[in-house]
């Protein structure tokens, strides 16, 4: 299984069925774009989805987002190794005995295991969010904190917004995979997202894969769309 950056581009299949999902990526070319798999479709569509993707030759980020007590989580990431994904993800305030458990389950499936990223502070959220949960202080703040937990945990990165690329770059070295969604084109609709960045402006701020979706997905020419943020992102 590949672990180098390109492509860059992960398109989220969020789609309630997967042959709306398998529409779209039959058009798609797995050199172009990695895809992600979230929880309507696999709810709705399941492993053997994630086995289709995979024989098209795609690589597929399981976007299930795990947070559950040490044990659980461990055997979940561990069943999604065993569906072959290149990309697995908990959510970071599961806290450090569940990303270490998560981990070290992995590790002792060896080499050809999937990465291992955590969730810091979802990219819909902005400080108000962040205060409702009791959190105070800026998103910035807190994403820096998860993610200096996460490294330390030994995982291979974080899911943040590309607005926190630079500092965590900084922070956490080149090594430290940056997975940032909130990617808008500027002519794209913000939707519900907080904490966005163009594809061109998240490659300078440092994200290592930008997890796309509507405006992809939902464009009236979806093809057109992803290979006109791919023309955007191979030129910086
Ligand atoms: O903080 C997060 C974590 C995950 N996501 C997921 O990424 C895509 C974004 O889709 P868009 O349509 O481009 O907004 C979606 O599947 C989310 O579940 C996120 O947005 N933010």
């Amino acid at each position: 299984m590949s672990k180098t950056d390109n492509p860059r581009i992960i398109v989220a299949l969020d789609f309630p069925s997967d042959k709306l999902a398998l529409a779209l990526v039959d058009q798609l070319d797995p050199t172009k774009c990695r895809l992600k798999v979230g929880k309507e479709l696999f709810t709705r569509s399941g492993p053997d989805l994630v086995r289709a993707l995979n024989a098209r030759g795609f690589e597929v980020f399981l976007d299930l987002k795990f947070h559950d007590i040490p044990n659980t989580t461990a055997a979940a990431v561990a069943a999604a190794a065993d569906l072959g994904v290149w990309m697995v993800n908990v959510h970071a305030s599961g806290g450090e005995k569940m990303m270490v458990a998560c981990r070290e389950r992995l590790e002792s499936l060896g080499q050809d295991r999937p990465l291992l990223i955590a969730v810091t502070v979802l990219t819909s959220m902005g400080p108000e969010d962040l205060s409702g949960i009791g959190i105070q202080g800026s998103p910035e703040a807190q994403v820096s904190r998860l993610a200096t937990l996460t490294r330390n945990c030994g995982l291979d990165g974080v899911v943040c917004s590309a607005q926190e690329a630079p500092t965590l770059k900084a922070e956490q070295g080149a090594d430290f995979k940056l997975i940032t969604p909130g990617i808008r084109p500027l002519s794209a609709d913000k939707g519900d997202q907080q904490r966005i960045m163009t594809p061109t402006d998240a490659i300078r701020a440092g994200s290592d894969y930008l997890v796309i979706g509507r405006p992809i997905t939902q464009a009236a020419d979806p093809l057109g769309a992803l290979e006109a943020i791919h023309g955007e992102v191979v030129s910086v």
